[in-house]
């Protein structure tokens, strides 16, 4: 279960989050919505312990700051903005299988459901590919992991429409038991795979609605 109490957050003086009290249980599906700024990948970082926040987070009983590995390997995380990493492609995979605990073919297997040519790319430094090539890679680690909880960013931004839709389809299949919380400037989208949609505005919560799965 994640438990955040009275989380805010402030950049310099500037409010980013305010007062965010969230319980959130496993089975729990959530779109995180809300405006440019409103505060969608603030609560994501702050939860992955990345940021120091006022309040409390917890994270099966964990504060992701004081025990950032442990959280951190219960979660599959995709970012808005892939890093900047010079390492070859092939490397990123053993890399990212090795820390995961999981195995590279796993991860390379869901790049070609994703439709990456992954065999012509494994030499290539990641930061040299494209935006969606890029996304394709990460939420293939995301999804290749055993985690219970998944965070994603606005995984589907950089993604054509048919590798969106796979991507719908296998985030489905693995995410039923997990807790999942993805920010989406298309809640139509994840009309089919959400079962509560949480908004934010200036740093509040504004919404906090349970919804039925679409099917
Ligand atoms: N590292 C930072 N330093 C200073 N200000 C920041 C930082 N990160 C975010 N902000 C500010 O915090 C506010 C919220 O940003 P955040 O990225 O959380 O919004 P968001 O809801 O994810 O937006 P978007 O939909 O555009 O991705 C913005 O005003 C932004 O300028």
């Amino acid at each position: 279960m994640i438990i955040l109490e009275q989380v805010s957050k402030r950049f310099k003086r500037k409010p980013v989050l305010e007062n965010v009290s969230l319980q959130i249980q496993p089975g729990e599906h959530i779109a995180l919505v809300g405006s440019n700024g409103a505060g969608k990948t603030t609560l994501m970082r702050c939860l992955l312990g990345e940021y120091s926040c006022d309040g409390t987070i917890s994270i099966g009983g964990l504060n992701p700051r004081h025990h950032r590995q442990k959280v951190l390997a219960r979660i599959g995380f995709v970012p808005q903005l892939p890093p900047p990493l010079k390492m070859p492609v092939k490397q990123l995979i053993q890399f990212a299988a090795g820390v995961c605990n999981t195995a590279p073919k796993q991860i390379i297997d869901l790049t070609l459901q994703l439709g990456l040519d992954i065999q012509t790319l494994l030499h290539q430094p990641f930061v040299k590919l494209s935006g969606g090539q890029k996304q394709k890679l990460l939420i293939a680690i995301a999804l290749g992991r055993n985690s219970d909880i998944l965070i994603m960013d606005e995984p589907a931004a950089n993604l054509d429409p048919k590798a969106r839709q796979i991507f719908l389809e296998l985030l489905q299949e693995k995410q039923e038991q997990a807790i999942t919380l993805i920010s989406s400037h298309r809640l139509d989208e994840l009309a089919a795979l959400v079962n509560r949609v949480l908004e934010l505005d200036m740093g509040k919560v504004v919404i906090d609605e349970k919804v039925e799965l679409k099917k």
